[in-house]
């Protein structure tokens, strides 16, 4: 990348998680972890939650072997620069990125991540609903600490790893989460994301996340598909063993996103992604970024 070379980049959310959209189909941007960082400042830089690098699978090493089945890899960055597994609502937004830019046709898609090839359904316009694959709960107890209090949590992974804690009222978690929660390190060797969870009826939660890399964020997919099928096995057996989907509406601070659990396992979310603006990077700025 030279100084008179102009980068482009977009802006998008789902449910006010945003990220920098950063095109590089032929994957030649060395993006590293602090050209990341100070590209989602919120002050110094363009800022958002993460940045989503769109790849061919074929030129990303990480994603040839997805290139068959899906053509564009979600290179996703954590809003610190580090690198994540999965984002559901990122998925989300790239999909709609990639019709916007009118590299697919609006329908069925299929795009690459490093949890595997996701299944998109992204019409011209309103939500866009993704297959995030299953769920994973773990058995072991988990204890989460965040300002001298603590609470059991389940573990989850949904390609990546979560711990959800049910309160009474997220009040007592809202206020805490400006501070990193502690979780073990004996579970969570790489850091994890962390939901609070209220009732609010039924099938209807409401959480609110501290996202590893990211800090609290208004909203995280994997987060929201975590929580629904965590509080589905606490109110009941699991569709695979009734039959039938478990639908639930999980709100979170920037929105509402339908997840449902279908008998064969798999989880399905269905929410919003916007594309909110387009530019440049000023050269001069994103060459020192990239030093
Ligand atoms: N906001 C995302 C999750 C992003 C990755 C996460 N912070 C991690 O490090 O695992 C989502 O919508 O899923």
């Amino acid at each position: 990348m030279t100084s008179t070379q102009r980068l482009a980049y977009l802006k998008g959310h789902g449910t006010e998680n945003d990220f920098v959209i950063v095109p590089d189909p032929d994957g030649r941007l060395d993006l590293p972890r602090a050209a990341v960082a100070r590209i989602c400042d919120r002050r110094a830089g363009l800022g958002g939650d993460g940045v989503l690098r769109v790849v061919r699978s074929a030129a990303h090493p990480e994603a040839q072997d997805q290139a068959d089945e899906a053509e564009w890899f979600m290179d996703y960055r954590n809003g610190d620069g580090s690198i994540a597994e999965m984002c559901g609502n990122g998925v989300r937004v790239f999909a709609r990125y990639l019709l916007h830019a009118g590299l697919v046709e609006a329908g069925d898609l299929a795009i690459a991540t490093r949890a595997g090839v996701r299944r998109v359904h992204v019409a011209k316009t309103g939500d866009v609903t993704v297959s995030m694959g299953r769920a994973e709960l773990f058995e072991e107890s988990v204890v989460v600490t965040v300002g001298g209090r603590s609470w059991p949590a389940r573990n989850v992974s949904m390609g990546n790893p979560h711990a959800v804690v049910f309160v009474e009222d997220l009040a007592h978690a809202g206020d805490l989460l400006a501070v990193p929660p502690f979780s073990p390190a004996s579970v969570y060797p790489d850091g994890v994301n962390i939901e609070f969870v209220a009732d609010r009826g039924p099938h209807h939660v409401a959480m609110r996340v501290h996202e590893r890399g990211s800090g609290e964020t208004r909203s995280c997919g994997t987060g929201a598909c975590a929580v629904a099928v965590a509080t589905a096995r606490r109110d009941g057996p699991a569709p695979a063993e009734t039959g039938t989907p478990a639908i639930y509406t999980v709100d979170v601070l920037g929105g509402s996103l339908s997840i449902t659990e279908l008998p064969d396992g798999t989880v399905e979310m269905t929410g919003p992604a916007e594309i909110v603006a387009e530019g440049t990077f000023e050269p001069a700025w994103l060459t020192a970024a990239l030093a």
